[in-house]
């Protein structure tokens, strides 16, 4: 630590006592700290500044949908560890709801997000400067605003289940410029969510109560269709796959909508202390399970 000072040519400061009290002050047997101060600021403006070249411009393109994908790390460790319900835990998928609500409240300019098992994506408004549209800030603050609410809401969901180690998020910024664009790229994580939900839920449907084990089920659904599976629940297992819970089919939506929040207050007329009704328009983050995209009409009723 000495020896990298001495390198650096920092000044020694020497201790001294003072004549009157005997109080221990700093002296210095080379420039003063000021002078030391103004010439490390004029070398930082001048000699190490060219370090900055060395940053990369990673402002997003002007006029595109800026979207942000987070995805848990190792996931599939994670849902063990914590004992997730299978194939979907609802904790968990309330939990990754709530953080992505924080993310939206907390953060600038989001329009809508999207979310199925341990990911979501955060869609900014094609106009938004938020952060000089910087790939990296936006990337880093919806993931680290996602992650520390995560944590945060941990005991809301998992009374009790305690978390046993820090989860992580990885994230990517990919930029959309037209509408049909971004319809398409919310329809293809919506997509990935059916598949992967019907295949789960006929997969863990043969394991629980099929008396299958894990690798007589994959066995069995290997060069299946949709078709198939649907039919191997319905036949079996008495299950109509569409009515699955809405949440686990087609995964999480949130948008802002204004809602009316009316409150009481107290005023005073007249002298005279009176209650009265007051209602305001806010606007709020609400959650849907629905076709994202499609029908127009197929937009259901808002959870919460
Ligand atoms: N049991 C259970 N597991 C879940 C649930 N949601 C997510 N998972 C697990 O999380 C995994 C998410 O898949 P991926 O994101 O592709 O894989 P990962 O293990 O997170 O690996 P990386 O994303 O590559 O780090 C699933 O395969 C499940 O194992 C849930 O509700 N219940
Ligand atoms: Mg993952
Ligand atoms: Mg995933």
């Amino acid at each position: 630590m000495f020896r990298r000072l001495r390198f650096l040519k920092v000044p020694v400061l020497k201790s001294t006592r003072c004549p009157e009290g005997g109080a221990v002050v700093a002296k210095c047997d080379r420039k003063p700290l000021a002078s030391f101060r103004t010439s490390s600021v004029q070398m930082a403006k001048s000699k190490f500044e060219y370090v900055r070249n060395f940053e990369t411009d990673d402002t997003c393109l002007r006029n595109c949908y800026i979207v942000v994908r987070l995805d848990g790390r190792n996931f599939h460790k994670f849902a063990e560890t914590h004992d997730f319900a299978k194939p979907n835990d609802d904790r968990a998928l309330g939990l990754m709801t709530r953080s992505a609500r924080s993310v939206m409240e907390e953060l600038d300019d989001i329009v809508i997000a999207y979310g199925q098992s341990d990911e979501f994506s955060f869609v900014f408004k094609r106009s938004s400067n938020w952060f000089k549209r910087r790939a990296s800030k936006l990337m880093t603050h919806v993931a680290s605003q996602f992650s520390s609410s995560y944590v945060f809401f941990w005991k809301d969901h998992f009374a009790d289940r305690p978390l046993l180690y820090p989860p992580g998020f990885d994230g990517r910024v990919v930029l959309y410029p037209s509408n049909q664009n971004l319809r398409d790229y919310l329809s293809w994580r919506q997509a990935d969510c059916h598949i992967n939900n019907l295949y789960n839920t006929v997969f863990w449907r043969l394991v629980q109560k099929g008396g299958l084990s894990t690798v007589q089920a994959e066995d069995r659904l290997k060069g299946t269709l949709a078709a198939d599976k649907n039919e191997i629940l319905f036949s079996e297992f008495d299950i109509n796959y569409n009515n699955e819970p809405l949440v686990h089919r087609k995964g999480t939506a949130l948008v802002w909508e204004k809602a009316d929040e009316t409150t009481t207050k107290q005023v005073r007329v007249l002298n005279e202390e009176k209650e009265v009704t007051v209602t305001k328009s806010r606007k709020r983050v609400s959650a849907h399970h629905c076709d994202l995209i499609g029908s127009r009409s197929g937009r259901s009723t808002p959870t919460s």
